[in-house]
């Protein structure tokens, strides 16, 4: 949806709503003097999504709701909040908002929920102030809040460079369609990363990620639209870092293999573990069998790509 500026300049309240992501492969180089590692990383937004509605307040505040709400902060660390401050600051505003939050991606699942939410509000009070920034200046605010805060912005299918944040768009065809576990307890992206270095006994023989035309089994397979070779191609370096600190992950990896998933990974720092089916039917065959066998708390299905962040109301 297009605002005119007519419509903005009258605008109360701005609903987004941006969706979470998988890292269909995921490449870590060593670890650099900021604590940061290099990424050659394709992303794939996927049809589960968080919606920020931001409405004219004279305070500051936070509310969310959705699934997993009471593990989200309210105060001013919330990925939001911190966002909508970040933008007031560049753009000169001087106003307060009110941002409610409706969770539907996993709180720390790997997915980046939180980033979703920062990318969104973004978006919201961009449209609610009128700030006359260009999407490169958003971009770039995007990129101070988190390394998957463009991505989220983007959507579609990109390839992540430097943080994950350096995108580059893959032209790709066809629709794929996913199977999530989701576990209650959490994995911080931060400790998963140090858990990888840990494993890795240092950094002077890590080699720099391969560059994104070296993955030309994934490329192909999404130029194609060819979810059998998606599934093969699936990678994520961060896997047996997750798999080490939260050990009870080797189940739902087994139930979708056993299900007959085309491929299955880590999603991101974990623990939502990412099954790929042949179907939208079989994404729920999938679904039921990691609810049958306990090894998930909660399932979600969706399909992917999908658009990055986006106006779906104004008032
Ligand atoms: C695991 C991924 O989700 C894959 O897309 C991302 O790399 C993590 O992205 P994110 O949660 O937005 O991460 P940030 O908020 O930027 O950073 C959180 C922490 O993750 C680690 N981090 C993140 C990105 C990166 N390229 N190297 C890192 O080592 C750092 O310890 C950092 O302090
Ligand atoms: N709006 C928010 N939504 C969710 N978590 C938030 C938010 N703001 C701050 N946080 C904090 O950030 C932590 C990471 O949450 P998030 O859902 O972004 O993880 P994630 O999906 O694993 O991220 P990523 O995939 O980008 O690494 C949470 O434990 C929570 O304390």
């Amino acid at each position: 949806m297009t605002l005119s500026p007519v419509d903005v300049a009258t605008t109360r309240e701005v609903r987004v709503r941006a969706p979470g992501k998988v890292n269909l492969s995921l490449h870590v180089g060593p670890v650099d003097a900021d604590g940061y590692h290099p990424l050659t990383t394709v992303f794939q937004a996927v049809s589960v999504f968080e919606e920020v509605t931001a409405r004219t307040s004279d305070e500051r505040l936070v509310t969310v709701s959705g699934p997993q709400h009471e593990l989200v902060p309210t105060d001013s660390s919330n990925l939001a909040m911190r966002a909508a401050e970040l933008l007031a600051d560049a753009a000169g505003i001087d106003e307060g908002v009110h941002l409610h939050i409706d969770k539907g991606v996993p709180v720390a699942g790997g997915m980046a929920g939180g980033s979703a939410d920062a990318a969104a509000a973004l978006l919201a009070c961009d449209a609610l102030w009128q700030t006359g920034l260009s999407r490169a200046d958003l971009l770039e605010l995007a990129a101070r809040l988190g390394s998957d805060v463009p991505f989220v912005l983007q959507g579609h299918t990109a390839v992540g460079q430097g943080r994950g944040d350096l995108l580059t768009p893959v032209l790709g065809r066809g629709e794929f369609h996913w199977a999530f576990a989701v576990q209650d307890r959490g994995l911080s992206a931060g400790v998963v990363y140090g858990a990888l270095d840990a494993l890795r006994g240092g950094t002077s023989d890590v080699a720099l990620p391969p560059h994104v035309d070296d993955d030309v089994p994934l490329l192909q397979a999404l130029r194609a639209g060819d979810a059998r070779a998606l599934g093969a191609a699936l990678h994520n370096d961060l896997q047996p870092a997750a798999l080490e600190l939260d050990p009870r992950l080797a189940e739902p990896l087994a139930v979708a293999q056993d299900a007959g998933a085309l491929g299955v990974v880590v999603s991101g720092s974990g623990p939502t573990v990412a099954a790929l089916a042949r179907s939208r039917q079989h994404a729920l065959v999938l679904a039921a069998a990691f609810t049958a066998s306990g090894a998930a708390d909660r399932v979600l299905t969706a399909s992917g790509p999908v658009p990055g962040a986006r106006v779906v109301a104004a008032d």
